[in-house]
């Protein structure tokens, strides 16, 4: 699990003083460092007029042992200080070692640079970039190499302190930071490329990281053996109002291809359940009451939100269904339905707001959403799902997971109930609610990527296209065999 580990900026400083505490030296960490950042750069550019922005901290630091390792692979190289580094630092000692042109830190050496490397700030980042480093940054036309990380990109939160350069490749060390993969920190990356420095897995002991990237291996789908039943596999139940049965259709879809044993659509209406018998052969429909629903005790989980309006009623239905202890997953309508009272949501498994449902239930996220959504796990006991591009999901215990392999294109209407049945299906296969959330982001940005593999730029994607993509994102998430 710790290849997934993601290290906040602070971790990260813990690692490096337990791995020097342990006996390595920051020497040695920093020039395995500088000499990473200088493969990837000569992997993807040919030598070129090169210049180095070196902050005054370790971040600086790897910018000379760069700046060293290029020059003496023959690129013409030049360092811009903004400062000098702390006398007695590892930094320094890496400057003194620079024998090659010192240039002002100023727009006029930008300009005749063919690639600029911002080793200005990492993660000792602790305040917004003053007025003349985010100038300068904004003057940079040639393709800029990031130390670690853009300077002014919070690792911890993908936030931008005052201003942060787009980068086109950034190499960071041991683990990636939040910031990596949260936006818009993301998208200011480039390409990332994560670099071993010779720092040892143990040093994550004392640390016991709480953020992971969402990737299969984080989490294991539901394996089925000649011992499952349909009953083993979880009977997925999805009450649907007269309003919109397609929700709920997409919903149900997308459960059954995530292998849920039985997939049902409740109404009470029987218009509504003239028309979801319209849709897929296997699905089943029921017009029988709620009440009489749940003495059915293999009904589990249960799925709200999807087809259901934002009312009282879906509120009260919530409470019964969490009150006969079934598993919840919650979405759309049964999310809003408790607009501005956390507390009616307490009891359901998963809930995956989008962000103005999010904002509707739990209030403003702020600029550390990471942390937002970690609080309303707290405060819900729920596992929460808060959909975007860089979906982010937080469980009651504090542990959390950034998905990011959703292309833009997944933002459409209908997306979320696919992404909410995908949940369901994986619940009632036994997945704990972590896992079964982490795995639905995972399978819905994959089974998107392939429907989307070979269409032109700029295709639309529909919600239904994910359906013939999903099992073949699920068998590519099980682990190979020895
Ligand atoms: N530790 C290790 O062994 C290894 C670390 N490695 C590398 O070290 C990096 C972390 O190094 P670091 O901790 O020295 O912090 P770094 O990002 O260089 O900046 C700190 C300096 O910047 C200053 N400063 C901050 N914000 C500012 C602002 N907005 N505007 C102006 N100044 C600002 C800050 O000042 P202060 O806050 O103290 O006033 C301080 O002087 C890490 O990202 C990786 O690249 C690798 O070599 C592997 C081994
Ligand atoms: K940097």
């Amino acid at each position: 699990m710790n290849r997934h580990a993601l290290l906040t900026p602070e971790e990260m400083g813990r690692a490096d003083a337990a791995a020097i505490a342990a006996g390595r030296s920051g020497e040695a960490l920093m020039l395995a460092a500088g000499r990473a950042v200088a493969e990837a750069v000569r992997r993807r550019f040919s030598p070129r007029r090169t210049l180095v922005l070196a902050g005054p901290g370790n971040n600086g630091g790897d910018g000379y042992v760069l700046a060293r390792l290029l020059e003496q692979a023959g690129w013409p190289v030049a360092m811009a200080p903004l400062a000098p580094p702390r006398p007695g630092s590892d930094a320094a000692a890496a400057a003194a070692r620079w024998r090659g042109p010192v240039v002002p830190f100023a727009a006029a050496e930008v300009g005749r640079a063919a690639l600029v490397v911002d080793a200005l700030f990492g993660a000792g980042l602790s305040r917004p970039l003053s007025g003349d480093v985010a100038q300068l940054l904004r003057s940079v036309r040639a393709p800029l190499v990031a130390v670690d990380i853009p300077s002014g990109v919070d690792g911890a939160t993908g936030g931008i302190l005052g201003y942060a350069p787009q980068a086109a490749l950034t190499v960071t060390f041991f683990r990636r930071k939040p910031g990596h993969l949260l936006l818009p920190g993301r998208d200011l990356c480039g390409e990332t490329v994560l670099a071993e420095i010779g720092l040892p897995d143990t040093v994550l002991e004392a640390i016991a990281p709480r953020a992971f990237g969402n990737a299969p291996g984080l989490w294991r789908p539901p394996l089925r053996d000649s011992g499952s039943h349909k009953f083993s596999r979880g009977h997925v139940t999805i009450p649907c109002g007269a309003a919109l049965p397609g929700a709920a259709r997409l919903a149900a879809g997308a459960a059954r291809r995530a292998g849920a044993g039985l997939v049902s659509l409740a109404t009470d209406d029987a218009a509504t359940a003239a028309i979801l018998r319209g849709g897929e052969p296997g699905l089943m429909v029921t017009t029988e009451a709620v009440e009489h629903l749940l003495e059915d005790r293999r009904r589990d989980p249960w799925l709200l939100g999807p087809g259901l309006p934002p009312d009282d009623a879906t509120r009260a239905l919530l409470r019964r269904v969490t009150g006969a202890g079934r598993m919840v997953v919650a979405d759309g309508g049964a999310l809003t339905a408790c607009a501005g009272d956390p507390a009616g949501l307490q009891g359901a498994a998963i809930l995956t707001p989008h962000a103005g449902e999010f904002l509707r239930v739990f209030g403003d996220p702020g600029d550390d959403r990471l942390a937002a959504a970690r609080k309303a796990a707290d405060v819900t006991g729920a596992v929460i799902l808060l959909k975007g591009s860089d979906s982010i999901i937080a469980a009651p215990d504090g542990r959390a997971a950034i998905n990011h392999n959703a292309p833009p294109a997944l933002a459409t209407a209908g997306s979320g109930d696919v992404l909410a049945g995908l949940a369901a299906g994986l619940l009632g296969q036994g997945m704990g609610a972590f896992d079964a959330a982490c795995a639905a982001a995972w399978l819905h940005g994959d089974a998107a990527q392939r429907a989307l593999a070979g269409q032109p730029a700029g295709s639309p994607l529909l919600p239904e296209d994910l359906f013939p993509e999903i099992g073949k994102s699920l068998a590519s998430a099980l682990p190979s065999s020895p």
